[in-house]
C-alpha cells in the first residue's frame, strides 16, 4: 500500500512545484539538490514581517501572541508572524535578520548514508509547534514555535565551522552525554571537526584555555557525572566573552545551562548581533529543578526523580522499623518544587510532601504537627519529603541569617530540612511522645549521578536539535514541547520560571495521595489564583511607561519581566493564620450538594480569571476593547447580572467555608491547568484526575502500606476533612443520584410525589392523552414560565 507523503515546502518551493505534491513509496526519488548555493533559498524568517508591539494592528492576536512580559530592550528582538485563525509564530533569531546576503549550502545529511534512506528526513521549513494544546472555543490560542530538525540548506560548510560548548551553573544528569552528542552530531551528521570545550563555565571564555574535543575524546562520557568541561556560577562578562568569540573565530556557540545560562546566552547573542557575526548561539536548557519555562522537562530531571526514590526507600525503612519512626528527605528545589512532588508521587510512601510553591505552617489545627501526631498514631511511621526551597520564610522567623548570595546572583538558602528535625523533636518532647527522626539530604548524591536511559535519548535529540538549528543559521534555546522539539526564542524561557501550580490538578493529585493537608487558607489560594490570572494576563505593552505602571501595579509579575533571578515563592510573606482551608483538592469536595452549583460558578469565574475561557461570544472581546477593560467590563456585567438571577433552592448560599473552598470535581476543572506534562516523564504517571481511583491509596499500589483512617464527617470537628475518604462520598452520592436519575426517567412527576411520601395522586398523572414524559415536560415549562414572570 502506498503512504502518502507531503514534499516539504522548501522543496516545493525550490522545484517551482508550489502546490504540496503527494509522493508514494513507488514514485522516483525528487532530485538532489545542486551543490551550487541557492540565493532565493531564504529561511522563512528571513522574509517573515518583523511587528513592534507597539504597532501591532491586531489586538486579539496579540493577546494570544504572548502572556510573557519583557524587558523593552528584548522586545525589539521579537519576531512575532501573525496568519489565519489566531495563529502567531513567536519565531528565533536568525542570522539573516542582520546578515541578509548570506549564501546557503546543501545539508551534507542528504548525501549521509544513515540519513539520507530516510525520504522525509528534513523538516517542512513552515512547520511549527503550538505553545497550548489544549485550548477552548474563545481562549487565547498561544503563539507556535519553529519545528526543530534538519533544514534542507544550510548557512555554513562544514569546514568553516568552528564550535564551541560551555557548561554553567549547578550539576545535573546528562551534561556529558549533551557534551558528547554535540561533539559526536556535529562530527558524525556534519563532518565538522572544530570543536572546543570551554572549562569552567562562562568564565573559561576568557580565562581558560579551550580544550580541542573530537569524537574519540569524548567516546565515555556519558556513563559518567558531572561535566567533563567544568561548571561555575558567576562570570558572566558579555563583553569579554564576545570579544574571545571573534578574536578566536568561533561561530557556533553552544551553551548548556539554566535559567540564568539562558538570560547569558540572550545576552551574548544580543553583542554578536550588535557587532554583525556570523554566529550561531544554540541554548540547551539543564535544570535539575525543572523549572525553565515552556518545555516539558529538563533532561536529568527523570534521573533526579528517580535517584529521589532510593532516598525516599532508606527513609522509609528507617521510619518503618523504629517506633513512631519518622524519615525525613530533602530533595532540591529552590523556587520549584517539581523533583519532590514526582518523587512522592511515584513512591506512595510519602505522607507529606512540603515545596516551596506551597506555604505551609508548625502549629495548631491543620498544621503540620497535628497532621504528624495522627499519622504516628495510625501508622507508627511516616515520611517527609521536604524540597530545599520550602518554609523559607518560617526558618527565617527562628534563625536570624544574614541574606548570603552565590556567585549568581541567587539567595543561599538555610538548611529546611535540618530546621525541620529540630522542631519535630521540640515537639514530641513538649508532647512526652517518644519518636526517632532520620534526617537523609541526598540532593548533592542525586545530581551526580549518570543521566538514565530516557534522559541519554532525551539528551541526544537534544543536542542534535541545537545543531540542526545552529547549521541552518537560528540563535535560540532548544528544547521538547508538547513531544515535539522546537526552537523557542530565548525571551519565552528567561522571563518567566516553570512552578508546580498549586491551583493546578497534579498538586491535587499529590495531595489526595499522601493524604496531608493543604496547608492553604483562603488567602493562600487567592493569591495562587491571582498568580494564576497574572501569569495568563494580556501582555504588557513594550513602551516603558506602560511597562513600569504595569510592573508597580502587579509586583508578582516581577521576575517575569526578567529584572532578577529571585522570585519569591507564592505567598511566602503572609503571615500563617492557623485556619486551614477546609478542602483544597480540586478533585475533592465536602461541600453539601446544594453547594454543586456554586462550584459550578466558582470554576467558570476561576476559568475567566485566568485568561482560559473568554466570556460568551460577546462582540466586544473581538473588537478593540483593550483586553484588561474588556475583561473587567465582563466581569462587571455578570456581577450586576447575578441578583436579577431567579432564586431557586440550588442557588441558595451554602455556610461560607464549604461556599469558599468548594471546587470542582463536580464542576469542570479549570482548563489546561496542567503546568508539568506527565507524559515525558518515565516515572509512573498518576492517572488522570477524574480517573483516579478512589481507593488508589491502599489496594491500587502493592508498596503502600497505610493503613486509612475511617472517614470523618465533614467539619465535624472543625478539622479539614479527609481528602480521599469525601472523594468516595461524592462517588457515592453519584452513583445513587444516577440510579434515581435511571428510575426517574419513567416519571420525574410520580417520582417527586414518592419522594413526598405519598402515592402518585390523580393531579400527579398525566392529562388525558398525555404520556408521563409529557406531562413532566409541560410541568417543567410551567415552572420556567412562572420563574420568568416573578
Ligand atoms: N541575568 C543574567 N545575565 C547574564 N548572565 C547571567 C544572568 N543570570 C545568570 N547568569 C550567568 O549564568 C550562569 C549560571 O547561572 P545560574 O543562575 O547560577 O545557574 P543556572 O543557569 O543553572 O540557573 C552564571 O555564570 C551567571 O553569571
Ligand atoms: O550548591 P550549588 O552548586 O549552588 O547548587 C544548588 C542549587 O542548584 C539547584 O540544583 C538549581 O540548579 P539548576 O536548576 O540550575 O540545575 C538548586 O536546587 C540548588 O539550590
Ligand atoms: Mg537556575
Amino acid at each position: 500500500m502506498a503512504s502518502h507523503i507531503i514534499l516539504p515546502k522548501e522543496e516545493e518551493e525550490e522545484e517551482g512545484l508550489g502546490v504540496a505534491v503527494e509522493a508514494d513509496h513507488d514514485s522516483p526519488e525528487p532530485p538532489r539538490y545542486q551543490a551550487e548555493p541557492v540565493p532565493k533559498a531564504l529561511p522563512f524568517s528571513a522574509t517573515c514581517v518583523r511587528i513592534s508591539r507597539d504597532s501591532y494592528p491586531n489586538l486579539r492576536a496579540l493577546r494570544n501572541a504572548s502572556a510573557v512580559s519583557l524587558r523593552d530592550d528584548d522586545a525589539d528582538f521579537v519576531k512575532l508572524e501573525e496568519g489565519d485563525y489566531g495563529y502567531v509564530l513567536d519565531d528565533v533569531q536568525h542570522l539573516t535578520d542582520y546578515l541578509p546576503e548570506l549564501p546557503t549550502f546543501p545539508n551534507p545529511l542528504q548525501d549521509h548514508p544513515a540519513y539520507s534512506t530516510v525520504k522525509q528526513y528534513f523538516v517542512n521549513a513552515d512547520d511549527t509547534v503550538p505553545e497550548k494544546v489544549v485550548v477552548q472555543k474563545n481562549s487565547p490560542r498561544g503563539v507556535h514555535f519553529r519545528r526543530a530538525g534538519p533544514r534542507q540548506r544550510v548557512y555554513f560548510e562544514p569546514e568553516d565551522v568552528k564550535a564551541c560548548i560551555v557548561t554553567c551553573g549547578g550539576l545535573c544528569p546528562g551534561l556529558n552525554t549533551v557534551i558528547r552528542e554535540l561533539v559526536c552530531g556535529l562530527s558524525h551528521m556534519y563532518n565538522v571537526n572544530d570543536v572546543f570545550g570551554i572549562q569552567n563555565g562562562y568564565k573559561g571564555f576568557y580565562s581558560s584555555n579551550y580544550l580541542p574535543m573530537t569524537p574519540k575524546s569524548v567516546n565515555d562520557i556519558h556513563k559518567r557525572g558531572g561535566t567533563v568541561l567544568g561548571t561555575s556560577r558567576g562570570g558572566h562578562d558579555t563583553r569579554k566573552i564576545v570579544d574571545n568569540i571573534q578574536d578566536r573565530g568561533i561561530n557556533q556557540v553552544y551553551i548548556i545551562g539554566g535559567d540564568g545560562t539562558q538570560k547569558g546566552a540572550y545576552e551574548i547573542f544580543k553583542e554578536i548581533r550588535r557587532r554583525g557575526l556570523k554566529v550561531a548561539v544554540a541554548g540547551i536548557p539543564k535544570t535539575i529543578d525543572n523549572d525553565i519555562a515552556v518545555i516539558d522537562k529538563s533532561f536529568g530531571f527523570d534521573t533526579a526523580v528517580e535517584e529521589a526514590q532510593r532516598a525516599i526507600d532508606a527513609a522509609h525503612v528507617e521510619a518503618s522499623s523504629a517506633e513512631n519512626g519518622i524519615g525525613l528527605v530533602k530533595l532540591m528545589g529552590r523556587y520549584s518544587g517539581f523533583i519532590a512532588m514526582c518523587a512522592t508521587l511515584a513512591s506512595r510512601d510519602v505522607d507529606c510532601c512540603l515545596i516551596p510553591e506551597s506555604p505551609f505552617y508548625l502549629e495548631g489545627e491543620g498544621g503540620l504537627f497535628e497532621y504528624i501526631e495522627r499519622r504516628l498514631k495510625e501508622n507508627n511511621h511516616m515520611v517527609i519529603v521536604v524540597a530545599e526551597g520550602a518554609g523559607q520564610d518560617l526558618i527565617a522567623k527562628s534563625i536570624p541569617a544574614a541574606d548570603q548570595l552565590d556567585a549568581s546572583g541567587n539567595k543561599l538558602l538555610l538548611d529546611v530540612g535540618l530546621w525541620l528535625t529540630h522542631k519535630i523533636k521540640d515537639y514530641c518532647k513538649s508532647k512526652k511522645m517518644e519518636m526517632t527522626i532520620k534526617y537523609i539530604d541526598p540532593t548533592y548524591m542525586i545530581r551526580a549521578i549518570p543521566s538514565n536511559a530516557s534522559d541519554n535519548v532525551y539528551c541526544t535529540l537534544l543536542a542534535h536539535s541545537a545543531i540542526h538549528g545552529a547549521m541552518a543559521g537560528y540563535s535560540s534555546t532548544v528544547g521538547m514541547v508538547h513531544g515535539r522539539h522546537a526552537y523557542i526564542p530565548f525571551h519565552r524561557v528567561t522571563s518567566t520560571r516553570n512552578k508546580v501550580k498549586i491551583t493546578d490538578r497534579m498538586w491535587a493529585r499529590l495531595l489526595s495521595s499522601t493524604n496531608q493537608p493543604s496547608f492553604l487558607t483562603q488567602k493562600d489560594i487567592d493569591e495562587a489564583r491571582e498568580a494564576d490570572r497574572l501569569a495568563n494576563r494580556p501582555p504588557v505593552p513594550a513602551g516603558t511607561s506602560e511597562l513600569r505602571e504595569h510592573t508597580e501595579k502587579h509586583p508578582a509579575s516581577e521576575s517575569a519581566n526578567g529584572s532578577g533571578d529571585v522570585q519569591e515563592p507564592l505567598a511566602s510573606e503572609s503571615p500563617r493564620p492557623h485556619q486551614p482551608a477546609t478542602v483544597f483538592a480540586a478533585t475533592t469536595t465536602s461541600a453539601p450538594a446544594s453547594s454543586a452549583t456554586t462550584c459550578v460558578e466558582d470554576s467558570r469565574t476561576l476559568e475567566d480569571d485566568m485568561g482560559a475561557t473568554g466570556p460568551p461570544e460577546t462582540p466586544e472581546r473581538d473588537t478593540e476593547t483593550p483586553p484588561q477593560e474588556a475583561e473587567e467590563t465582563e466581569r462587571t456585567k455578570e456581577e450586576k447580572q447575578k441578583p436579577e438571577q431567579p432564586e431557586t433552592p440550588e442557588r441558595s448560599e451554602p455556610p461560607p467555608r464549604a461556599a469558599e473552598h468548594a471546587r470542582a470535581d463536580d464542576a469542570q476543572p479549570a482548563a489546561d491547568v496542567d503546568t508539568f506534562n506527565p507524559d515525558g516523564c518515565t516515572t509512573p504517571q498518576p492517572a488522570h484526575g477524574s480517573e483516579w481511583p478512589d481507593d488508589h491509596g491502599s489496594s491500587s499500589s502493592p508498596r503502600r502500606e497505610k493503613t486509612k483512617p475511617e472517614p470523618e464527617p465533614a467539619g465535624a470537628s472543625g478539622k479539614r476533612p479527609d481528602v480521599a475518604s469525601s472523594s468516595k462520598f461524592n462517588l457515592f452520592a453519584f452513583r445513587s443520584f444516577s440510579r434515581d436519575k435511571k428510575k426517574g426517567e419513567k416519571s420525574g412527576v410520580a417520582l417527586a410525589a414518592t419522594a413526598e411520601g405519598r402515592a402518585p395522586s390523580q393531579q400527579d398523572r398525566p392529562a388525558q392523552g398525555k404520556t408521563w414524559e409529557e406531562a413532566d415536560k409541560d410541568k417543567g415549562k410551567k415552572a420556567r414560565w412562572k420563574r420568568f414572570w416573578k
